[in-house]
């Protein structure tokens, strides 16, 4: 009975753990001063004093809510010595730690204790050696993990393959080897893995990634590195032993192999002749090996060619159009500012794929006139005609606006729809917030981040003036759909698609079907548009990647949520992102911002802002003195040089 009533008071000890885990009782103010202790270099964390406390007396690098500490950004503060993973391990709320670009050294720390962080950013340090295979295992609610920059060497965990929440994954400019591990997670939206020792080919699934996230690589091959890799030859198989009637069937069986085959070289010629006499002599042989391989396929252009050669060639669209190549449909320029150019110029540019989007696929192409380009070629394109199509892409194509991309050109046919922008070597808004850890991100200072916001603003508003007949006038307003330019002025692309997708695509596309009216009732007007404006204002303040950018729910953070509760606390001061150079005289401006953003993205369209509002809000922080600023901007004037000021 004895023995009964102790083992079961220890069942109850257990149960009572699992409910209640023993935690070492210490604050977060004693957790972070223990933590400060195990730096040698500590001076830039003066703030963090015995008798304050961490949220309440806003110390250095400390993000809080709710008076817990959930953030640690303590990047670029000259920190050196050893990291206490038992002080963090006393934050019971710590899911972000970030120690980069400081002067630390040695093993990466042992965070494995730490199974509920969500991001962990080490990079640009001098950590070095190898990182155990099973690393990562108890950390499985990962989202983000730059190691970048750093002197890492050995395998690449496998455990970061299986990490099924990763959304980033930066182990650039390290010393990894072997092979890479399958990360096939669809979260995976930024990773990079180039500069490093790692060899063999590059795991299928990974085509996604660009080029660039595998460079630097000398032994790597495969995906899209356009780097073949050498199959290792069979072992020769020893000579199997065969009596001479055996021997005499497999003679025959070979000899009319080899009659079958010459006949089909034979023909395969005759035919290949054939269909290169009735292209346009401009596509030459290296057509395989470039443009045509990897977006449109040769097969389809043949059939085109039928269809266009035979009374569909391109037609005018309008003022301006123009119509180059011969014999088979062509591209129409709608724009050639800078320079003309045909479906001939394209398919013989060497191509790299930039990414698959949900409404199509993206190509960078460069052409032997040193244009560089990207073709969006559109999944799925409603029952459109021609004629009405050519419509859509003249009034698309008459947009001049320094905040928005127009189109150079286009080409259509019945089976294919192909839009050519140029190429902006920037990149997208996206990938300089999330993606690229570099210079570029680290100009994104307060200046450059309103700078954008506030073309992004024009530029929304002319397209609504501009295509006030659509219920989207842009319809798909996300950062990857910003690009920016070298001077960081903003331009808006992948606007206006709801005309000539189908509504199933749309539905299933465009982001401006995400907002919540739409979302619940279907419910589509320009004021989707405004609800996506918001979700960028936000973005880029916080720096947080918006779950509402992903399809499947998971990953991402819920800004719009995460916002407004900070604005019913008053701490709005907490969400922006800790990548923004500190200065206070900006708080004030970027908490009114704050406000714009979330006013955007009001649950209910008639309580959120219009767009002329959001940016008469946007545009009174630079001079409340201008009022005509608005009124020039809906109306498409040479607005965006005033950007810079
Ligand atoms: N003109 C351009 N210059 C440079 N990069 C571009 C250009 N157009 C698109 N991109 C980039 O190419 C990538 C693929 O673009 P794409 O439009 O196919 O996909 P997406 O923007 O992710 O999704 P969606 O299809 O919903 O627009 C994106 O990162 C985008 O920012």
């Amino acid at each position: 009975m004895a023995i009964i009533h102790v083992l079961g008071s220890s069942i109850y000890f257990y149960i009572f753990l699992l409910i209640f885990p023993i935690t070492n009782s210490i604050s977060d103010s004693e957790a972070l001063l223990k933590l400060k202790e195990s730096f040698t270099n500590s001076t830039a964390l003066d703030s963090w004093k015995l008798g304050t406390e961490p949220c309440t007396d806003h110390w250095i690098g400390v993000r809080c809510d709710n008076g817990v500490v959930w953030g640690l950004r303590l990047g670029h503060l000259g920190l050196s010595g050893k990291i206490d993973v038992d002080a963090l391990g006393s934050l019971s709320g710590l899911r972000s730690i970030s120690v980069m670009s400081n002067a630390f050294s040695g093993p990466i720390p042992d965070f494995r204790r730490l199974g509920i962080l969500r991001g962990l950013y080490l990079s640009m340090n001098q950590f070095s050696g190898e990182i155990p295979s099973d690393y990562f295992t108890s950390m499985g609610g990962l989202r983000k993990v730059w190691l970048s920059g750093n002197g890492l060497s050995g395998p690449i965990p496998s455990s970061l393959a299986h990490l099924t929440h990763l959304m980033e994954l930066h182990l650039e400019n390290n010393q990894f080897s072997g092979a890479i591990p399958p990360f096939d997670q669809p979260s995976l939206v930024s990773f990079n893995l180039s500069n490093n020792n790692l060899e063999g080919e590059i795991p299928s699934g990974m085509s996604r990634f660009s080029q660039n996230a595998f460079t630097g690589n000398p032994g790597l091959c495969g995906g899209n590195l356009g780097k073949a890799c050498d199959r290792p030859a069979k072992p020769p198989a020893g000579p199997p032993k065969m009596d001479g009637a055996q021997m005499k069937i497999i003679m025959w069986a070979l000899l009319a192999s080899l009659v079958v085959l010459f006949s089909l070289m034979i023909v395969g010629i005759f035919v290949l002749k054939r269909r290169q006499e009735s292209l346009d002599p401009l596509v030459g042989d290296d057509v395989s090996r470039s443009f045509s391989t990897t977006s449109f396929d040769k097969k389809n252009l043949g059939s085109g060619q039928a269809g266009f050669g035979s009374g569909h060639r391109t037609a005018s669209s309008g003022k301006g159009s123009r119509k180059y190549g011969k014999g088979v449909g062509d591209i129409v320029m709608i724009n050639d500012d800078k320079g003309e150019f045909g479906l001939a110029d394209l398919m013989k540019a060497a191509a790299e794929v930039l990414g698959n989007g949900a409404l199509g696929s993206s190509y960078k192409a460069m052409m032997a006139n040193g244009l560089t380009v990207v073709v969006k070629r559109i999944k799925e394109s409603a029952k459109m005609g021609k004629d009405q199509f050519d419509g859509e892409m003249t009034r698309i194509g008459s947009l001049k606006h320094n905040n928005v991309l127009t189109p150079l050109a286009y080409h259509y046919r019945k089976d294919e729809k192909l839009l050519v922008y140029e190429y902006q070597p920037k990149g997208s808004l996206q990938y300089l917030l999330h993606g690229d850890r570099g210079i570029s991100h680290a100009q994104l200072n307060w200046p450059t981040r309103l700078k954008i916001i506030q073309g992004i603003a024009r530029g929304l508003a002319y397209l609504h003036t501009q295509l006030s007949s659509l219920d989207l006038p842009h319809g798909n307003l996300k950062s990857s759909n910003i690009l920016l330019t070298p001077d960081y002025d903003p331009l808006l692309v992948d606007y206006g698609f709801s005309s000539f997708i189908s509504s199933t695509q749309a539905s299933q596309a465009l982001i401006a079907y995400k907002s919540p009216e739409a979302t619940l009732d279907h419910d589509i007007s320009p004021k989707c548009d405004v609800y996506c404006l918001g979700l960028v204002i936000l973005e880029i303040l916080t720096g947080k990647f918006p779950c509402q950018y992903l399809n499947n729910g998971e990953g991402g953070t819920d800004i719009v949520q995460w916002v407004r509760s900070a604005i019913v606390e008053g701490k709005e001061v907490d969400m922006f992102d800790p990548d923004i150079e500190c200065n206070k005289s900006f708080i004030g401006e970027m908490e009114q911002i704050l406000h714009i953003g979330a006013a955007c993205t009001e649950n209910s369209p008639d309580k959120r802002l219009d767009v002329t509002e959001a940016v008469r809000r946007i545009e009174g922080l630079v001079s409340s003195q201008d009022d005509t600023k608005t009124i020039q901007v809906l109306s498409g004037d040479a607005y965006g040089d005033r950007l810079g000021q």
